[in-house]
């Protein structure tokens, strides 16, 4: 299932990675691929290692922290770093899938990529093409969303960016192990909490069958769940 959530960032926060993106100095992203990415990997992406990576990364990591959608989508358990691509002359990223674990950097710890994310960074207006396309059960889907927001989808879907031949496309993209590791129990879980959340504002808090709905989110995620 594919999450997208909103304003993740706001546009003044948008303004400001911006500002700080576009003077940073860029490197070749098929430097950074695995082997069978690396051949259809054209984008340039930002210094993993750099102060300004680990800086603006640190502060999506903050913000996710108290976004309950988020949380709620991807029931994390670690999150990688988040790092940054831009794809301007006919940038582009060929159909592939994410590898399954990663190092953190700096550690012997891996994770294994149940989730992949793309913060777009970009109006969709400013660029042409650039649109991530990821296949699921029901065909193709394309996403360019609007400076700001992000989507969540399953890292075992095969995905492609498309090139992008005018502007530029610049996108914040990580990936997250997730407590809960099956794609179908995790979205059960998603579908269920929202319509909790969606009928406690219209319900008394004690009412047996909000109480007994929490319950049952609850006990699912204690049945699913790997710590
Ligand atoms: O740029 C994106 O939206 C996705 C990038 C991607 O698929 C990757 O780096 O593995
Ligand atoms: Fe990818």
């Amino acid at each position: 299932m594919l999450i997208t959530i909103d304003k993740v960032l706001t546009k003044e926060q948008v303004l400001q990675f911006r500002e700080q993106l576009d003077a940073a100095p860029w490197q070749d992203g098929a430097a950074t691929a695995g082997t069978l990415a690396r051949s259809a990997k054209r984008n340039l992406q930002l210094d993993d290692e750099s102060a300004l990576c680990t800086q603006l990364g640190q502060q999506i990591l903050r913000i996710l922290a108290q976004t309950p959608r988020f949380i709620s989508a991807a029931l994390p358990r670690a999150i990688y770093p988040p790092k940054f691509n831009r794809y301007t002359d006919g940038g582009t990223y060929g159909a592939h899938v994410d590898s399954s674990l990663m190092f953190l950097p700096g550690s012997h710890q891996q994770i294994r990529t149940d989730l992949s994310a793309t913060l777009f960074l970009a109006e969709p207006d400013d660029y042409d093409g650039g649109e991530l396309e990821v296949e699921g059960p029901f065909g193709v889907q394309e996403i360019k969303l609007e400076a700001g927001d992000m989507v969540l989808y399953p890292s075992t879907s095969l995905h492609r960016v498309t090139p992008v031949t005018r502007g530029a496309r610049v996108a914040s993209f990580f990936w997250i192990e997730s407590l809960v590791p099956d794609e179908g129990e995790r979205s059960l879980l998603f579908d269920l909490d929202q319509t909790v959340q969606q009928l406690t504002p219209s319900m008394a808090p004690d009412d047996p069958r909000l109480v007994q709905l929490t319950g049952i989110y609850h006990n699912l995620v204690r049945r699913w769940a790997r710590t």
